[in-house]
């Protein structure tokens, strides 16, 4: 008899949820990378504000390690979200380095309102409270958009400007997928033992995520408005 592979709870809300989903990982200013039009002065503004973004992301994927050490019951999720932490200061110095190269002064940013959203979202996701299941379900939501939203632009058939290629493959590649599917496999093992309330908080953060991501790649499209 050949087993029958049982699909974890996160294929189970993205399939619930593919519309938002799709949202978030397909958006107009992903594709437009995709198919060469996009307008620069976009890709600038996304490079100023997603600075600012990964430099509150560090606390929070700091909050989900401690959570990890703390709450894990398989000692490698620790290692796993300790690698996602150490590629930050990587991707720290890859915005400085990309920001001079378009001439974006990072320390001038105003921080737009969708951004300062989605960083006081994550601040709220720091609270000791919340649990280690719902917080890491949020950090595999946002690697996640990134990775399944930049892969796109590396497709065969893909127009992606020669200038954008490395940040697509700084979160599309294979090797950010493998790390993806790690933080996958460790929300799916944490929501098989959650309560009711545990599930429907964690359901309720992925699609919170998703909203925001959608409305932070607007703001990258549209401008300040
Ligand atoms: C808004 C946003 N979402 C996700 C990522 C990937 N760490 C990011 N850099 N910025």
């Amino acid at each position: 008899m050949v087993p029958v592979k049982k699909s974890g709870m996160i294929d189970r809300w993205v399939k619930k949820h593919l519309v938002l989903y799709t949202g978030a990982t397909s958006h107009p200013f992903i594709l437009s990378i995709r198919d060469g039009t996009i307008d620069f002065s976009s890709f600038k503004r996304w490079l100023g504000q997603d600075y600012i973004f990964v430099r509150e992301f560090v606390p929070f994927t700091a909050s989900v390690l401690l959570k990890a050490s703390k709450n894990a019951d398989d000692s490698s999720d620790m290692e796993v979200i300790l690698s996602g932490l150490a590629s930050l200061s990587d991707e720290i110095s890859w915005f400085k380095q990309e920001a001079a190269k378009w001439d974006v002064p990072l320390s001038d940013v105003i921080v737009h309102k969708s951004n300062q959203n989605y960083c006081r979202f994550l601040e709220s996701l720091m609270l000791p409270e919340l649990e280690y299941s719902v917080v890491v379900t949020a950090l595999w939501a946002i690697e996640t958009v990134y990775q399944e939203s930049f892969s796109h632009c590396l497709e065969d058939d893909s127009k992606t400007p020669p200038e954008l290629l490395e940040a697509c493959k700084r979160w599309g590649s294979e090797g950010f997928g493998e790390f993806c599917r790690s933080l996958q496999n460790i929300v799916n093992r944490c929501l098989e033992k959650a309560s009711e309330e545990e599930l429907i908080k964690a359901e309720v953060t992925f699609l919170r995520v998703l909203e925001l991501e959608i409305e932070f790649w607007n703001m990258s499209q549209e401008g300040a408005k």
